[in-house]
């Protein structure tokens, strides 16, 4: 415990969580697709080294990161955008969380509370306990069930909704875990520096732009900061950046 707290970060959830009812225990890890970030962390849990943790996130993040560029790759493409990906992706930051969802005895409230990732994308990897929901249009839950031991589930963010001029709207979801065994994810959430602007192609007369050019580092500020006690709920990027 002692080492986790350690991993302090400004930014919520970037850093150490401990457990609080509603949410998992969380671990981030910032640019985890550099070898020597991954490093820092692991030097901060094990003083004493442990190469092979080390190893393990490292190229995980980094095959989960090809998926993601596959992902960014494919949107352009379906939507037919002329405009480059490439500095879309060269703009993509990665964190990696580390996340548990253990239960103390006599616990029900396991799980995370519903909300929006106020990521790009958010790609997710989880041991076989299931427990991630994502509500559908129609307002139903349906429980997310991986169709093999290697899938990833792929949840849109809210920076992904105002790119996509809401074509793409951001996931709502949830864990609920039920089972008594623990459950582990690592969440590989995308953030994009500088100014983020709707794609050009996606807005037209039948679609006006929703969103004025925005920052997602000051997006998660203000999310954060925001005392409202909907605002998992809510769509915030209306209230942040809505035209
Ligand atoms: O544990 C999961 O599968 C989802 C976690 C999640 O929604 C998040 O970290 O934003
Ligand atoms: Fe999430």
């Amino acid at each position: 415990m002692k080492q986790k707290t350690r991993n302090t970060h400004p930014k919520i959830g970037h850093g150490y969580m401990g457990k609080i009812s509603g949410f998992p225990e969380g671990l981030g890890i910032e640019y985890a697709t550099k070898k020597d970030e991954c490093q820092k962390f692991t030097r901060l849990m094990w003083p004493d080294g442990n190469e092979r943790f080390c190893d393990v996130i490292h190229s995980y993040t980094k095959i989960a990161s090809e998926l993601n560029q596959m992902l960014v790759r494919m949107l352009f493409e379906s939507y037919g955008l002329k405009k480059d990906h490439e500095p879309l992706l060269n703009s993509t930051n990665y964190l990696l969380r580390l996340l548990k969802y253990g239960r103390s005895l006599g616990e029900t409230n396991v799980g995370f509370k519903a909300h929006m990732d106020k990521t790009f994308l958010t790609l997710l990897y989880q041991n076989p306990v299931n427990g991630l929901e994502i509500r559908t249009k129609e307002g139903e839950w349906i429980t997310y069930e991986p169709s093999s031991p290697t899938s990833f589930a792929v949840i849109a963010g809210d920076v992904c909704m105002a790119w996509s001029n809401d074509r793409i709207k951001s996931s709502y979801h949830r864990v609920v875990v039920s089972s008594e065994e623990d459950r582990y994810a690592l969440g590989l959430f995308t953030f994009l520096d500088g100014v983020v602007q709707t794609a050009e192609e996606l807005v037209d007369d039948e679609h006006p732009l929703q969103y004025k050019p925005f920052e997602h580092q000051k997006l998660l500020h203000f999310y954060e900061s925001s005392n409202d006690p909907d605002k998992r709920d809510i769509n915030i990027m209306k209230t942040f950046c809505g035209v």
